[in-house]
């Protein structure tokens, strides 16, 4: 008689689901591994499933929108893509899988051609969870994919070879030059793209209960690891993916510096290696060119520039790039760039006078003359601005005091807080805790007004190192000139085409990481180049390790009193290797091997891949973000290895692009 195989009973997958969620464990049969450096890693089958099989939880910390928007602010782009918002009886709700904890649904890839699954809601203990569930049966190898959404998501979009790589590596001066020239074309694989970018869709989001034994696998639903969303209001941040955002959103727009992840909802450009200046709607997060939205909706410059919030504030410490001006058609074919010099210009003009110059509300950065005879003090309250990094300005909230220089009595010299160079360096929460403790102490006493307590007010000013008293050696940073007066002054360098070139130089060191090398110099002593560059150390770097190790000073695109050399290209060739972690090279400055394991590069690409690709350096508080969240991955890395990893891959793609 045939022997009757008993089969085990196929768990159901909502059975399954809920098991796996209560274990909080990933089940037998997938497998997450590194596939590229643009994809980062993935996950694959080892086994068969059958359509309908649970296939994975996506775990992480079930948080409320409130605390989701929180996150998205303080997080680094490369985390912000594991905040999955859904809805959920109603409500707004996140999964936050940004901390690593070796689950595999963190890793799931997008794929919205041909996914293989899908992203459910499930209800376990009166909670939810995101499970992924097979759409069609998957052969062992396959990788297990789903459709984010219809958001822009940029590896979604290619961009042609050429101008991209022109692209890549454009900086910000270079820009200036070839404003009116670019041509631009976009392929996209996506069409109906620019409709549906903004309003991602959760409505679709199937939940399934116990009670509902059977799930339905029909229908596409519309989950969505979302783009950043600020400011949503439940109403009108949610819609069905097929509907314009135009149909739905009464925009209320501020200016806002704007990723250049991020494209233009009308034209859906730029495709840019920086960040670009936009209007943004504070109701769906929608970005336009200005030019691209007044052609549509009503707006005034004024109107934008009054409503800059003290998030752009925030934001705008980064560089600022053309907007594009184009056809707003929405088939990808290719279409002229117009840059209009004038209105960029204007634009830069603008965001660094909204630093400076206008008193406006509170939180944002206003000078004032204080009227007190006696002793003339400028109050600088600043926000967080775009020399923070530099030391220029006090810090977010930190109230300082300048003294006038009674000599010069107000005559339009202005006195800029300027740390020696021993003393550059970010600081810590605590020193800024403690200063601003101390600068808030200074205010006080000086509105007092009383001598004595000028006397504390000083001590404290010097405690805070915000003091910018008349003898001491401080600078203009924007011409280098010594205590000049600073708002008659400030107001001189706006309306000067060229300090807005040395501004730009200001962000564009900022954004290389380099202001500490660049500290106490005049601009014009400054030369930054606009893109990484190969220099001779840099040759040996790589030529020694390619070199995680610390790079030298002014590797980071800034020559000063360092010389740089441009590296003939052809001389690199042998030298550059194509993988870190095939390099076990000694380092003669640390007397020590390093070797990037497999593990550590793709923990470092899953952040800073964008990077590299732009031929953008890394910070090291992005380093030091990222060596955090992949911890403990990255345990035997300092942030300035992963800085320099960075920079090293950025200058072999660059060689690369170059050679070809
Ligand atoms: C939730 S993570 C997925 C895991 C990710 N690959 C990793 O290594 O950490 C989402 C990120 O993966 C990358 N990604 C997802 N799908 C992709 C695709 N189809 N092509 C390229 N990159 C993709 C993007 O960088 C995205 O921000």
């Amino acid at each position: 008689m045939a022997e009757v195989k008993r089969r085990r009973r196929k768990p159901k997958p909502l059975e399954e689901a809920i098991q796996f969620s209560l274990l909080k464990k990933d089940k037998e049969g997938l497998d997450g591994r590194f596939i590229n450096d643009s994809k980062g890693r993935g996950v694959f089958s080892c086994t068969e499933f059958d359509k309908g099989d649970f296939l994975l939880e996506y775990r992480g910390d079930l948080i409320s929108k409130e605390e989701c928007e929180r996150r998205q602010r303080v997080y680094h782009d490369a985390l912000k893509v594991f905040l999955f918002e859904f809805r959920y009886d109603g409500k707004l709700l996140c999964v936050d899988a940004a901390r690593d904890d070796a689950s595999l649904g963190r890793l799931v890839n997008d794929d919205h051609i041909n996914p293989n699954s899908k992203m459910k809601t499930i209800r376990v203990d009166g909670k939810p969870h995101l499970c992924l569930f097979a759409i069609r049966s998957i052969c062992a190898g396959e990788e297990i994919t789903y459709n984010y959404g219809d958001s822009e998501w940029p590896w979604r979009c290619t961009v042609c070879k050429p101008l991209q790589q022109e692209l890549l590596f454009i900086g910000l001066f270079q820009r200036f030059k070839i404003l009116s020239q670019i041509q631009l074309t976009v392929v996209s694989d996506q069409s109906g793209l620019m409709e549906s970018r903004v309003c991602a869709s959760t409505e679709g989001l199937e939940q399934v209960t116990p009670e509902k034994d059977r799930i339905s696998l029909e229908g596409q639903d519309c989950v969505e690891k979302m783009p950043p969303v600020k400011e949503l209001n439940e109403e009108q941040s949610f819609c069905g993916p097929t509907e314009g955002v135009k149909e739905i959103c009464k925009h209320d727009v501020v200016t806002s510096a704007i990723s250049s992840m991020d494209r233009c909802a009308e034209c859906v450009g730029p495709v840019a290696a920086l960040k670009w200046i936009g209007l943004r709607c504070k109701l769906c997060s929608s970005f336009w060119h200005k030019s691209c939205y007044s052609k549509f909706h009503e707006w005034t410059r004024k109107q934008s520039s009054l409503d800059v919030s003290s998030e752009e504030d925030e934001q705008s410490d980064e560089e600022y790039i053309p907007e594009s001006e184009s056809d707003s058609s929405v088939e990808l074919t290719t279409r002229p760039a117009r840059y209009d010099q004038a209105e960029l210009l204007s634009d830069i003009q603008g965001a660094a006078s909204s630093k400076f110059s206008e008193p406006r509300r509170s939180d944002e950065t206003s000078l004032n003359l204080s009227e007190d005879k006696e002793k003339p003090i400028l109050k600088a309250r600043g926000a967080a601005c775009v020399f923070e990094e530099s030391g220029l300005f006090c810090h977010e909230e930190q109230l300082t005091d300048v003294e006038i220089d009674s000599e010069s009595d107000r005559s339009g010299e202005c006195h800029l807080p300027r740390k020696q160079d021993s003393e550059v360096r970010r600081s810590t929460d605590e020193d800024s805790t403690e200063k601003l403790l101390n600068a808030k102490r200074a205010a006080t006493l000086r509105e007092e007004g009383r001598e004595s307590s000028m006397a504390e007010a000083d001590q404290c000013e010097q405690s805070a190192n915000i003091s910018c008293s008349a003898n001491s050696k401080n600078y203009c940073y924007i011409c280098g000139k010594p205590q000049s007066k600073l708002a008659r002054h400030l107001k001189t360098h706006m309306s000067d085409v060229e300090v807005l070139a040395k501004i730009s130089k200001l962000l564009l060191a900022m954004e290389k990481g380099c202001l500490p090398n660049i500290q106490g110099k005049s601009l014009d002593d400054i030369e930054i180049e606009d893109e990484i560059s190969m220099t001779d150390s840099d040759a040996s770097d790589l030529n020694e390790s390619e070199s995680e190790d610390d790079a030298p000073a002014g590797a980071a695109g800034v020559s000063s009193d360092v010389d740089v050399h441009k590296m003939p290209i052809e001389e690199t060739t042998e030298v550059l290797r194509e993988n870190e972690s095939e390099a076990e090279i000694e380092n003669p400055r640390r007397g020590q091997k390093v070797c990037w394991s497999d593990a550590e590069v793709s923990a470092v690409m899953k952040h800073f891949k964008a990077h590299i690709m732009k031929g953008k350096l890394a910070t090291l508080t992005e380093c030091q973000q990222c060596k955090t969240a992949e911890d403990p991955v990255l345990a035997r890395r300092s942030a300035q290895n992963i800085r320099d990893f960075v920079r090293n891959r950025g200058i072999t793609l660059k060689r690369k692009a170059q050679s070809k």
